[in-house]
């Protein structure tokens, strides 16, 4: 309606901004396999789509795990959550590896927010181990296994998703 203020996104509302480098990235998955090495062997790694592809590859290739599945689930359009979507779901084989509830696979995301894509995914698999490398307050009792945590009104931008571009000074104004 005319006059109304707009909807802030999630990421407008988040307030703080925690940029990641693809340098800072890569050694942080690094570091969750360190952890993840003590807890495996994984028969699989389940990544959550999409994010959750970038840090699967790499814990996989330090773990050794070369069958990777994944669950497809959208909830955020650009950066405002709406209802989730599992667009395809874990398949067959992957289940079986799983005994039927997960025993023995991996979970991998890049984070948990709200925690209710993990909290899907862990319906799917309760035996799983579920590992993300950043996580919010309110979704890390949901993970096993992470990196760091950032505070909830901290918006992640992860490399994938952002470019190299001017900064004005901050005696300009800018935060
Ligand atoms: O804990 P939550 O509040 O559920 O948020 C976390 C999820 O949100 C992001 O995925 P998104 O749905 O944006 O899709 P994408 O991975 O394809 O970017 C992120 O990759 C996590 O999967
Ligand atoms: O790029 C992202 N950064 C975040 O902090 C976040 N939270 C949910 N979904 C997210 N996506
Ligand atoms: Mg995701």
């Amino acid at each position: 309606m005319a006059g109304e203020a707009p909807e802030l996104s999630a990421q407008e509302r988040a307030g703080k901004a925690f940029p990641v480098s693809w340098d800072q990235f890569h050694r942080d998955c690094r570091a969750l396999t360190w952890r993840l090495n003590e807890v495996g062997p994984f028969h699989a790694v389940i990544a959550i789509t999409r994010g959750g592809l970038v840090p699967a590859a790499i814990v996989a290739r330090e773990l050794g795990v070369r069958v990777i599945d994944t669950v497809c689930i959208a909830s955020y359009d650009h950066n405002k959550q709406g209802d989730l979507q599992v667009l395809k779901g874990i398949s067959e084989a992957a289940m079986k590896l799983g005994g039927g509830t997960g025993k023995g696979l991996l979970i991998v995301d890049d984070l948990v927010d709200t925690g209710k894509t993990g909290k899907l995914v862990r319906e799917m698999l309760p035996d799983a181990h579920f590992a993300t490398v950043y996580a919010k307050p309110m979704g890390r009792p949901l993970v096993d296994t992470f990196i760091t945590e950032v505070s909830q009104d901290t918006w992640i931008f992860f490399p994938w998703d952002t470019a190299l571009s001017y900064h004005p000074p901050l005696r300009d104004g800018a935060a």
